[in-house]
């Protein structure tokens, strides 16, 4: 990881963070937590407890209709009420997002090959061929086959699987501080997951990134946390270390989420020591 000024604290700073709708409805509601770096945090919930509209504020990404209230530290910018050129120096560089379907991120009329050099280039300033050879690489680090067929194909010509690696490729191109995963197994074969899951542990082990790793999986986030956050209709009911909830929930939702987990003890059995 490429070292940067970053201030002293957390690497990602929540407080009283609020999402409401302009008609009034609170979204998410006075969320607190941080995120140190090299650290990973699972926030998890069911659907609808307000995890995307969570991760889309942190990177000032809501959809019109909807606004943030509260603190948002990311390396020490204040996200909150940021202008637009002030997060688009963040975003990418000090935290990288992966969301459930790949197809969002990617743009459906460009090769692929050329969506991950976009990246590459801004940081590295590589051209030409030095630049071809860099996304040859960033395709072959996030084990796809065929890295060549691959940079020359566009979306629709390749897997889901496929996709999130490429996906998972643009993302760490920028060498981010945080990588934000929402999702990102959800739309993928069981089989396929589990690559997933342990490809984005092994790379992001390697970088000493930071994860915020969003699912309504226990189980899944159970296998690549260290600490983990529940959320229920937009509110934080619990938050420790990842075993001690999974082992001894607190509050009642934690432990129907628990109880309700499926394949949590061989999850809990796969989980590689961190
Ligand atoms: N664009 C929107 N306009 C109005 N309400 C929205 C919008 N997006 C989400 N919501 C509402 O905000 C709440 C939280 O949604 P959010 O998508 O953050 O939940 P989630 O936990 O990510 O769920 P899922 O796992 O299904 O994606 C839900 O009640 C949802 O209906």
């Amino acid at each position: 990881m490429t070292p940067r000024d970053t201030p002293p604290g957390p690497l990602l700073d929540v407080r009283g963070l609020t999402v409401r709708t302009d008609d009034g409805r609170t979204l998410v509601d006075d969320l607190s937590f941080t995120v140190g770096g090299g650290e990973r945090l699972g926030l998890i919930g069911e659907s609808g407890s307000g995890k995307s509209l969570t991760t889309l504020a942190l990177l000032g990404l809501l959809p019109d209709g909807m606004t943030a209230t509260g603190s948002v530290e990311l390396a020490g910018t204040q996200i909150v009420g940021a202008p637009e050129k002030r997060l688009t120096a963040v975003r990418g560089r000090d935290a990288a997002v992966v969301f459930q379907e790949p197809l969002t991120a990617l743009d459906p009329l460009m090769r692929m090959g050329r969506q991950i050099a976009e990246p590459l280039a801004r940081r590295t300033g590589l051209k030409g061929r030095d630049l071809r050879t860099a996304v040859t690489d960033a395709l072959v680090r996030v084990r796809l086959p065929e890295p060549d067929r691959i940079a020359h194909a566009f979306p629709h010509e390749i897997s889901g699987g496929q996709r999130q690696r490429v996906a998972l490729a643009m993302a760490l191109a920028c060498e981010p501080s945080l990588l934000i995963a929402d999702e990102p197994t959800t739309a993928l074969d069981v089989s396929v997951q589990a690559e997933m899951l342990d490809l984005l542990d092994t790379l992001v082990r390697e970088r000493e990134m930071a994860v915020l790793f969003v699912s309504h999986d226990l189980a899944v986030v159970a296998k690549v946390t260290d600490r983990v956050l529940v959320l229920k209709d937009g509110r934080a009911v619990e938050e420790g270390p990842v075993l001690d909830v999974v082992t001894a929930p607190k509050a009642g939702y934690t432990r129907a989420l628990v109880a309700g987990a499926r394949k949590l003890e061989s999850a809990l059995d796969l989980r590689s020591p961190r």
